[in-house]
């Protein structure tokens, strides 16, 4: 798990590169930190330790779980944590001239290698109130991480589950493709989705940098601007396909698909469906066919689906097929996606009993065009034959809900608990350095997180413990846990002497993700109304969050 490499010493830094998103400096934070900075150390109070925890309160689009990302380009930030002359004297012309020059000294000696992290694992399903990381260390430097840790993990969190929300309405078989790019909040946000998409389920991007970037498998058609590009088979000047095996080379491939058309249209089965199809279409497939012989995909909507798009792939893939090439399938981009590709399934099927191809009727059908979670539901319910679907604009900008609401409270400063009250008990803080677990129950799914003091005993398995709602009295539940799991992990040690752990490749991330999800109780990850996933605090934690409230509200006086 560990490096090899001391913790906290300069190596341990190195080995972990900077941010993915160049941006992300310290400075890219809100004014307030820096204020806050410089009144910190005006009163002294900078190196004060300080515990804040970053969590969010509510789980996004109508759900019960939340799946947690971007634990890595926190890591990240903090590891290349520096502020450089540039920053500093952009700050000082942000600040009051009053502020003193000391301030200035302090920042230039600022790093994070007195910071401490704890952290949910990345790809984990996470719960609301639960702490995702504990982030320790002097007060002012803590407090100007705030802003980015957030930023880092409010969109990662929100996008990933948004994927992971799609992957379980599409179901397991199906082929899930990010085509966001174009649709997404700028360059990072595009980039970004890519990523998070790619470890919430998706099985592939459009998006090259991203490909680059984290090794996400490719993937793509072409656009309808490619098919009304031709006018006519005449423009295709070089018609000459080599066998697949190269044994042969076919000198006119143009007129083969002809060939094939034509008994297309006499078939037996297919009679009467098409006529004439659109010739600047069949052009345009039977280029992208010599372009890429062996895989060979086609947008079947521009013109008409049954009466040409669908007539001119099965043309080209069967002209492939005397060649040695077997075609992919088809992209639909318009109009009913139930209805056509059961259609063309049909088409699809009746071509393989027609001419005996084998495997013919198991063609690909790809579905794009303005889908999300409760189109994909609404094809399940009418029955479908796609077996892949391209994903954009609701995808990746998180139509359905905008942002997490990650926030980052002080729980605890020099050893003192601290709470922030709220007339709104969702939004008061459960105080306290704390230690989070998840307690698993006999069928192996997770019952309850549970909260404790630091310093309080563990959950052990087979042994019995009360678990509390943090705010309502009423609300209890004895618990034996069959397994216990520690959540926070050290991700970066500061100067103590624990193991920091790795940062795994995306890969491994993903994995992760998608066991966790199959992990889950049914009944908390159905869309409609799913039953709420249980977060508590030991005995001991309740009784304090109670004293301390009551120690921190004033009491009113009636007059
Ligand atoms: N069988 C279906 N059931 C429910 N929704 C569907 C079904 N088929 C397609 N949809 C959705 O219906 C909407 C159709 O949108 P719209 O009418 O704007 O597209 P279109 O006219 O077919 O195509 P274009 O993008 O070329 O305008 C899309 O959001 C699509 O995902
Ligand atoms: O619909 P999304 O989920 O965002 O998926 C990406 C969309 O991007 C492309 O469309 P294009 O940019 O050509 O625009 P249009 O289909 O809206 O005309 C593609 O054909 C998809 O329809
Ligand atoms: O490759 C595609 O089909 C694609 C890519 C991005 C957006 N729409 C479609
Ligand atoms: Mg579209």
């Amino acid at each position: 798990m560990a490096e090899n490499i001391p913790n906290g010493s300069p190596e341990s830094v190195n080995i972990i590169d900077g941010p993915t998103n160049p941006m992300v400096t310290p400075i890219l934070t809100d004014l307030y930190q820096f204020t806050m900075a410089y009144a910190y150390w005006k009163a002294g109070k900078h190196n004060e330790r300080a515990v804040f925890d970053l969590y969010f309160r509510r789980n996004p689009f109508g759900g019960e779980y939340t799946i947690f990302a971007g634990l890595e380009e926190c890591i990240k930030f903090i590891a290349s944590f520096k502020l450089t002359e540039d920053e500093i004297a952009f700050i000082r012309s942000s600040l009051p001239p009053s502020c003193e020059d000391g301030f200035y000294e302090y920042l230039r000696g600022l790093d994070c290698s007195d910071i401490e992290i704890y952290s949910v694992s990345e790809g984990s399903v996470v719960f609301p109130k639960v702490p995702l990381m504990r982030i320790e260390g002097p007060i002012a430097v803590v407090q100007l991480l705030e802003t980015p840790f957030v930023n880092l993990t409010n969109y990662a969190s929100l996008v990933t589950t948004n994927a992971a929300r799609h992957r379980f309405v599409a179901g397991r078989s199906k082929m899930l493709l990010e085509f966001g790019l174009r649709r997404a909040q700028g360059p990072d946000g595009g980039i970004s989705a890519s990523k998070y998409c790619y470890m919430g389920g998706f099985d592939a991007t459009s998006n090259v940098a991203a490909g680059k970037l984290f090794g996400i498998p490719l993937r793509g058609t072409h656009s309808h601007a490619f098919v009304s590009s031709f006018l006519s088979p005449d423009e295709i000047i070089d018609k000459s396909l080599q066998h697949h095996d190269g044994s042969s080379v076919c000198e006119d491939f143009v007129s083969l698909v002809q060939t094939w058309l034509n008994k297309l249209k006499w078939s037996h089965l297919l009679g009467g469906i098409f006529s004439e199809t659109n010739q600047s279409e069949l052009a345009a497939f039977a280029s992208y066919a010599l372009a890429f012989p062996g895989s060979f995909l086609a947008l079947v909507d521009t013109y008409d689906v049954m009466r040409s798009g669908l007539p001119n792939f099965c043309a080209v893939a069967l002209a492939l097929n005397d060649l040695g090439y077997k075609a992919v399938g088809i992209r639909l981009d318009s109009g009913d996606l139930a209805y056509q590709s059961c259609e063309a399934r049909k088409f699809f099927c009746a071509i393989e009993k027609e001419f005996g191809l084998l495997g013919f009727g198991k063609t690909s059908i790809t579905a794009s065009n303005d889908l999300n979670e409760e189109t994909l539901d609404a094809l399940n319910k009418q029955g479908h034959e796609v077996d892949a679907f391209g994903i954009g604009t609701h995808l990746v900008t998180c139509y359905a809900q905008a942002a997490l609401g990650v926030v980052f409270k002080l729980v605890e400063i020099n050893n003192q608990p601290r709470i922030k009250l709220s007339e709104d008990v969702s939004k008061v803080s459960i105080p306290c350095k704390k230690r989070c677990y998840r307690l698993y129950g006999k069928e192996g799914y997770p019952l309850v997180d549970i909260m404790t003091g630091e310093n309080e005993p563990s959950p052990k398995v087979g042994e019995r413990i009360l678990c509390r709602h943090p705010f309502s009295e009423s609300k209890r539940a004895y618990v034996v846990p069959q397994h216990v799991e520690e959540l926070l992990k050290c991700f970066w040690p500061g100067n103590s002497d624990k193991i920091r752990e790795d940062l795994p490749p995306l890969k491994e991330i993903r994995e992760r993700c998608i066991e966790q999800l199959d992990q889950m109780r049914p009944d908390h990850m159905r869309r409609l109304n799913p039953t709420p996933y249980k977060v508590s605090v030991s005995a001991k934690l309740y009784d304090f969050i109670h004293f301390l409230w009551l120690n921190e509200a004033p009491v009113g006086e009636l007059q």
